[in-house]
C-alpha cells in the first residue's frame, strides 16, 4: 500500500502495509483517514471495492481466503473481486463423493491434491494453467450473469473475436459448445459469493484423467458432475495466457465497479491479515473435512480369496457414513470360508475409515497367514 500524489507513489512499510489491509478487509474506516492524508489522487471509495489476488497455489489455503472474508468481511455495499490459480487439485462441490467423482490413484501417483470446497455442484481439475475469480458481494447484490458478463468483456478486450458465452447452468462456453468456464456458488445469511473457473492452458491429459473414477459399485444421492468437453483458451489464441486474462480482469472489474485497479497481492497465510485463517486451512486439509463429510454412500465389491489353494469368490457389501465403514457383509457363493473368518472380516472392517490402507489392514488383521485376496474394483489387494 501507498500514498499517489499526482506522479508520485509513497509506499507505506511493510507493518503498515499489513494493518491496512487488514482494516480494511475488516472495515473500510482506515480509507477514509487516507484520503485526509492525502489530499490529492488517492480515492478508494468507503463503499466500493478492492481486488484482491492470491500470492499462494496452495488450494487449501485459497479455499481458507474464501472462507475468512464469507466469515469476517463486511460486504454490505462493498464487494470483492478475489484472484487465485492452484498447483494440480481436484477441487469437489461441497456434497461430493470423491471415490465416484476422482482417480484417487492416478492423483496420488501424480502428486494431484484433493480439495472439497463449501459450494455446491460438480468437480473440477485445476492447475497452474486455470485461473479462478470469487466475487463476493452481499446476497442481495449476488449476480452470477453480471459477473459472467464482466468475464466474457474482459476476455473480449483480449480477443474481440472470441466466441464466447454463457449457457443456462453458468458454463462459459466457446462455439457455443466447449467449455471454458465451470460455476458455483455459497450464499450465506447475509452474504454471498459466486466462484469460477478459467481454463486458459492446464494440462489436457491430466483433466479428464484425474476426473474418472477407477471404483465401480457405488450408489449414493451424492451430486454427481456434469463432465463436458473442454478448450484452453490459449489453444484459440496464444495472446490468452492467464496473466493476460487476470490483467484484463481486474481492469474490467475496476471500470465497472470504478474503484482502483490496483490489485492487492496477498499471503494467505499472514495471520496479521486473516486472523485465525490457520484453523481454516487445517479443517480443508483435514480427512474428516475431504472424506468425511461425503454423503453416505452403499459400496459392493466382487473379489477373490485364494484360501488353501481354491479360489473363492466373495461379495462385500459396506454402508458407508461419514466416510466410515458403518456396516459390512460377507456375501460368499458357498460356505468354503470358515464362517470365524468371516466374521472376523466384517468385523475388523467396522468402523474402519473407508480408504484402501485402512481396508487392507483390517483384511490383512483378519487373515490366519493362507488367504490372499484379488480384487478388481477398490484396491484389498494384500502386500
Ligand atoms: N477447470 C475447469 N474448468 C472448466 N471445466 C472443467 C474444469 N475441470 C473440469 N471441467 C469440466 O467440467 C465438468 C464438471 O462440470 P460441473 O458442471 O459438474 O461442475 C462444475 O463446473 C463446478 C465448477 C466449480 C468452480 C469452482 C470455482 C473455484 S473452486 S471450483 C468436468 O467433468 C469437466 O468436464
Amino acid at each position: 500500500w501507498g500514498i499517489r500524489q499526482g506522479k508520485e507513489f509513497f509506499p507505506l512499510s511493510a507493518s503498515a502495509s499489513s494493518m491496512l489491509t487488514r482494516s480494511i478487509l475488516k472495515n473500510y474506516q482506515p480509507i477514509v483517514c487516507l484520503r485526509k492524508i492525502s489530499s490529492t489522487g488517492f480515492r478508494s471509495p468507503v463503499k466500493g471495492g478492492i481486488i484482491l489476488q492470491s500470492v499462494s497455489s496452495d488450494v487449501y489455503a485459497n479455499l481458507a481466503v474464501e472462507d475468512w472474508i464469507h466469515d469476517n468481511m463486511d460486504l454490505k455495499d462493498r464487494h470483492v473481486l478475489f484472484i487465485w490459480k492452484n498447483s494440480p487439485a481436484v477441487v469437489i462441490g461441497r456434497h461430493q463423493n470423491p471415490w465416484v467423482e476422482c482417480n484417487l490413484k492416478l492423483m496420488k501417483q501424480r502428486g494431484i491434491q484433493l480439495a472439497r470446497r463449501r459450494s455446491g455442484g460438480g468437480a473440477v481439475y485445476h492447475d497452474l494453467g486455470n485461473v479462478n475469480f470469487t466475487f463476493f458481494t452481499s446476497k442481495k447484490k449476488y449476480d452470477r450473469i453480471e459477473n459472467l458478463n464482466l468475464v466474457i468483456k474482459a476476455l473480449r478486450t483480449v480477443q474481440p473475436e472470441l466466441a464466447v458465452s454463457a449457457t443456462k447452468r453458468y458454463d462459459l462456453v466457446l462455439d457455443g459448445n466447449f467449455k471454458i468456464s465451470g460455476t458455483a456458488a455459497k450464499i450465506g445469511r447475509t452474504v454471498a459469493y459466486h466462484h469460477c473457473t478459467l481454463l486458459c492452458s492446464a494440462d489436457r491429459s491430466l483433466l479428464p484423467a484425474a476426473l474418472k473414477s477407477h471404483y465401480h459399485g457405488i450408489k449414493s444421492n451424492a451430486t454427481t458432475s456434469v463432465p463436458a468437453s473442454v478448450k484452453n483458451l490459449l489453444d484459440v489464441d496464444p495472446a490468452l495466457t492467464c496473466e493476460a486474462v487476470m490483467i484484463a480482469m481486474a481492469t474490467e472489474y475496476a471500470a465497472q465497479h470504478q474503484i482502483d485497479r490496483q490489485v492487492k497481492l496477498v499471503d494467505p497465510m499472514d495471520e496479521a491479515v486473516f486472523p485465525g485463517i490457520g484453523n481454516k486451512y487445517t479443517e480443508l486439509q483435514s480427512w474428516r473435512w475431504i472424506y468425511g463429510k461425503t454423503p453416505k454412500f452403499s459400496v459392493s465389491s466382487c473379489f477373490q480369496l485364494v484360501y488353501q489353494q481354491s479360489r473363492v469368490n466373495v461379495k462385500l457389501h459396506m454402508n458407508v457414513v461419514n466416510g466410515v465403514i458403518e456396516s459390512c457383509s460377507l456375501d460368499l457363493a458357498d460356505r468354503y470360508l470358515p464362517a470365524e473368518m468371516c466374521e472376523k472380516l466384517q468385523n475388523n472392517l467396522t468402523g474402519r475409515m473407508f480408504c484402501p490402507d485402512e481396508i487392507e489392514s483390517a483384511l490383512v488383521e483378519a487373515d490366519s497367514g493362507d488367504l490372499e485376496l484379488h480384487n478388481n474394483g477398490i484396491s484389498y489387494v494384500k502386500r
